[in-house]
């Protein structure tokens, strides 16, 4: 399918082929390296994507780093040397073949050292940490990516992970995000993605162009911080839609939930950052992206259960036992959305934030996330 303009024209795709980039990048010694840096459940799909590219497009080296964390599998064998042995990551990916062209490293320096493409993909904790570990070891002349659905609070107010990414290296920092649960990606069921970028038109195009395929449509819009935060925020919303399920409310209260939840995201983008735009809420990393992880993400699954247990059992009880070493982002998220909130008195602009993150810490029970909307301002 062929990527469609955007309606009103402010959807800058896509696949375009650059003429004056392709010339140069066509030459062998300026073709470009990329590193996955991340091998969790979206980390593992997103170098499977990259890896069919990087072997069908000349202007990419066939090979695809891609980070481990490392860790010992119950069988004693590290988890690099059975993904590079199986071609498979069968902890977090089990059963799917990544593509022979993909290289699990679990040094992060040596993953690293020769690739001018970084896509950065592990879950948003570990950011702060592993930017740390990266200062002085990229190429000077790198780009990253940013899969990471998350923020960070700091003295300072809050900081996007590729603002993150941008202050500590000092590099250029895209994003990707869209309605793109991993594991229908993984078998290749057609779906969408939004690249956000700042300045610069021809480097958004590289990325479309590395994660494009007949199965994975991209798109590119100039809103860096729009396409950040509705992939974030979209997180909080799909803990309070798991709470009603978990609650057994039903598809209107759910609905409304998204709804009212949309309402907050669009509303705290703007605030934070003026210049996020509205159409950027209608593309996948907006609406589509919500409906998907409020249907069928891992926020929305443990916070169910969270709600079927009455709040008994905790959130990093529920995760290690439900996601086996996958995580969550939304509780986390929720947590630091409150932190802003409180810090510049908005806490009554947003009753749903701030009431997944009551629920979220036991200060409130679950039945609150109906209960809040007796709390919502007449502006809403
Ligand atoms: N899984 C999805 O469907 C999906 C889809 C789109 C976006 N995302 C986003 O992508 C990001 C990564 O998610 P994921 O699904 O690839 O990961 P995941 O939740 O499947 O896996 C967790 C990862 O964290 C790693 N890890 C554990 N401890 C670590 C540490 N101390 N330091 C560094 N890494 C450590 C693990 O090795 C593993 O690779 C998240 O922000 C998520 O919201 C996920
Ligand atoms: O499984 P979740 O809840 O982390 O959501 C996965 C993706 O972000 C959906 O796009």
């Amino acid at each position: 399918m062929a990527p469609a303009l955007e309606e009103g024209g402010e959807r800058e795709t896509s696949v375009a082929q650059n003429n004056s980039l392709n010339s140069v990048v066509n030459d062998a010694t300026h073709r470009s390296k990329v590193t996955v840096i991340g091998s969790g459940n979206w980390g593992s799909v997103a170098a499977k994507l990259i890896a069919s590219n990087t072997l069908r497009l000349s202007s990419f080296h066939d090979e695809v780093r891609m980070w481990v964390y490392e860790e010992t599998l119950l069988s004693g064998e590290k988890l690099t040397d059975v993904i590079n042995r199986t071609n498979e990551n069968v902890k977090y990916l089990p059963g799917i073949k990544l593509g022979k062209n993909v290289v699990a490293d679990p040094d992060l320096e040596s993953a690293v050292k020769d690739s001018n493409m970084l896509v950065f993909v592990t879950p948003h904790q570990f950011m702060e940490g592993i930017c740390k570990r990266l200062v002085g070891k990229i190429r000077e002349d790198a780009e990253a990516i940013s899969l990471v659905k998350g923020m960070e609070v700091k003295m300072e107010g809050p900081c996007m992970i590729s603002s993150l990414i941008s202050q500590q290296l000092g590099i250029n920092c895209s994003v990707l995000m869209g309605a793109n649960i991993a594991n229908e990606i993984a078998v290749e069921k057609f779906s969408e993605a939004t690249v956000g970028y700042r300045l610069n038109r021809e480097v958004a195009e590289r990325w479309v162009q590395l994660f494009y395929t007949h199965y994975f449509i991209v798109t590119a819009v100039q809103d860096v911080e729009g396409v950040e935060l509705c992939g974030t925020l979209k997180n909080v919303v799909a803990i309070a839609a798991g709470f009603v399920d978990g609650l057994e409310m039903g598809n209107n209260t759910k609905a409304a939930i998204m709804r009212l939840g949309l309402r907050e995201m669009k509303a705290f983008s703007k605030l934070l950052f003026p210049s996020v735009k509205d159409s950027t809420f209608f593309e996948s990393c907006g609406v589509a992206d919500l409906i998907t992880t409020c249907l069928g993400g891992r926020n929305r699954k443990v916070a169910e259960a969270y709600a079927r247990n009455g709040g008994k059992r905790s959130f990093d009880e529920l995760e290690a036992e439900m996601l086996q070493g996958q995580k969550l982002q939304g509780v986390s998220t929720a947590s630091e959305v409150y932190e802003v909130l409180s810090h510049r008195g908005w806490l009554e602009l947003f009753p749903l934030f701030s009431t997944v993150h009551e629920i979220s810490t036991g200060l409130l029970p679950p039945s609150a996330i109906v209960e809040y909307s007796e709390k919502l301002p007449r502006s809403f």
